[in-house]
């Protein structure tokens, strides 16, 4: 097919398509979850819009606020911040929405309110936005529990009980990661459109991979078991050939890569980080529950990771996420580890 007549095709599957033909399979649907979506679709757009426009619209730089992790909020972290929070209030389906940014869980008011809980990190990867280097938003989405009033009990729940997860890449294309717990599929929007077409059907991450990726500087802070992990990765015993090292910084962009080329994800305790860095909630479940949607694994050193139960909306976890038998290597070093104890 032509270029020009590939323009005028109406039969490509755009994100709505497929979450109503999802739809279509659960008669008793009243398309809840389809509109929720499809306003976290409409943020989506237009953070992305306001990302390719930063450098000329004076977007990039800091807002002058820090938030509740003691970062520094850059001016796009606002107001991608702000776009989510109203496009998921407006959507009349949410309860509660938990940000990065924000301190405290933003509880909707009764007469806006649906049952779906929102957990999100608005602007992820903020370090690489004044460079245009990539970055993203992460969603996970939870059912509120039985009640009629929610609570932040709704939220403390583990990863596993996620209904669904994903997120949107703000790169060199704009990607569209979303799972709703029956396999990944990943949508590239088409600007001349204004649609994510689903161009990633049915991801499933490589069984082992050849690539680690991890902030290296933290290395002599390390444990053990992580430490030998990223010796064994340069300087394999087994014959096997090293795995290369790439290293974003955003964790949306590597965690991406990892998915679609294999390998392993990780963001380690160290001596300074106890928990590591990243964010249980909005970064590590929505993550987690990808990959193994995907057929990876996700483990925090200690267990699998969908299995936390987080106490507090802001806790941080150490991870280990990618390809399934490159996880399991980890965590044969960590069961030794704790046979030495
Ligand atoms: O600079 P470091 O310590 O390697 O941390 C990188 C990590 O921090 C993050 O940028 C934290 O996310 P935010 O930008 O949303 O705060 C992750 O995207 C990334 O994986
Ligand atoms: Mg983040
Ligand atoms: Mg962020």
């Amino acid at each position: 097919m032509d270029h020009a007549a590939d323009a005028y095709r109406t039969d490509l599957m755009t994100i709505t398509r497929f979450v109503l033909n999802e739809q279509s399979k659960h008669p008793e649907s009243r398309g809840d979850f389809t509109i929720l979506l499809s306003h976290i679709v409409l943020g989506c757009k237009f953070v992305c819009s306001a990302v390719n426009k930063a450098g000329l619209a004076k977007l990039i730089g800091l807002a002058g606020e820090t938030n509740v992790q003691g970062e520094e909020q850059k001016k796009l972290d606002v107001l991608s911040n702000d776009v989510f929070v109203k496009a998921l209030i407006s959507s009349g389906r949410t309860c509660i929405l938990v940000s990065e940014e924000d301190e405290e869980a933003t509880f909707v008011v009764a007469s806006k309110r649906g049952r779906y809980c929102v957990v999100f990190d608005p602007l992820d990867g903020s370090s690489n936005i004044d460079c245009g280097v990539s970055i993203g938003t992460i969603f996970g989405i939870y059912m509120m529990k039985d009640g009629d009033e929610p609570t932040l009990n709704d939220v403390l729940q583990p990863g596993k009980n996620m209904l669904a997860a994903g997120y949107c890449m703000y790169g060199s294309s704009c990607t569209f990661v979303l799972s709703t717990g029956a396999g990944v599929n990943g949508f590239t929007l088409d600007p001349s459109l204004g649609e994510f077409i689903l161009t990633h059907p049915d991801i499933k991450i490589p069984k082992k991979g050849k690539i680690y990726s991890v902030n290296e500087g933290n290395a002599k802070n390390w444990d053990a078991p992580t430490a030998k992990y990223v010796e064994k990765c340069k300087f394999p015993k087994d014959g096997s050939s090293s795995k290369s090292l790439r290293y974003i910084g955003s964790m949306v962009a590597d965690v991406h890569r990892t998915l679609l080329y294999g390998g392993i994800f990780l963001y380690p305790a160290d001596k300074k980080s106890p928990n590591g860095k990243l964010r249980v909630l909005y970064e590590v479940f929505p993550m987690s529950f990808l990959m193994e949607q995907a057929g990876g694994q996700a483990f925090t050193g200690k267990q699998r990771a969908l299995d936390l139960v987080p106490k507090n909306i802001h806790e941080r976890s150490p991870i280990f996420l990618g390809s399934y038998d490159d996880v399991e290597e980890v965590k044969a070093l960590y069961a030794a580890e704790e046979k030495k104890e």
